[in-house]
């Protein structure tokens, strides 16, 4: 499996209207996308410094702070705001999944889905990765 670049950092808020000024304030990053994902039940918004090509920060604020079947909702819960993943880039997602699975990693989803800004993502249990959240991100352009 061959990463192309680190896509974005997941960052768990309890706020994100506030988070996001709080980014835009004190470190003059800039709004690229916002986005609430119904069916993930989840607010996201996408961050960049000065160049926007480079990794983004995704912000993630679950829409029912007391639903324990959300992973964010239950995150936030458990262990408050902080870091929630890591997201790479990959050209080819299904190949990156058979790679991983034939190595022997837990995935999270055995199968790409649609996530934010239209992206096909798949995450990888973080008990595989040492700890943390793995999202494969392939960009939809691709
Ligand atoms: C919009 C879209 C996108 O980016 O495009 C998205 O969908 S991002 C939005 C969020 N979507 C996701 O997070 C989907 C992938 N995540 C998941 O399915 C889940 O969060 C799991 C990773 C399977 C964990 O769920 P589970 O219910 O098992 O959690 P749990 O609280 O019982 O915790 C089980 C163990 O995993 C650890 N654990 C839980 N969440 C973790 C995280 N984010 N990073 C590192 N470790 C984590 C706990 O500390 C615990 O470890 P110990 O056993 O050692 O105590």
């Amino acid at each position: 499996m061959l990463v192309e670049n680190l896509d974005h950092i997941g960052i768990v808020v309890e706020d994100i209207d506030q988070a996001i000024k709080f980014y835009q304030n004190t470190f003059g990053m800039k709004l690229i996308h916002q986005e609430i994902i119904q069916e993930r039940g989840i607010k996201v918004a996408f961050l960049v410094g000065e160049e926007e090509n480079e990794t983004s920060i995704e912000l993630l604020e679950p829409i029912d702070h007391n639903d324990m079947n959300n992973t964010v909702a239950k995150f936030l819960k458990n262990r408050g705001q902080g870091l929630h993943h890591l997201a790479v880039k990959v050209s080819d997602i299904n190949k990156a999944l058979e790679e991983l699975t034939a190595k022997g990693l837990q995935l999270v989803d055995s199968a790409p889905r649609k996530g934010a800004r239209g992206h096909l993502v798949a995450f990888v249990h973080p008990k595989s990765v040492m700890g943390v959240l793995l999202e494969l991100v392939q960009p939809k352009e691709l």
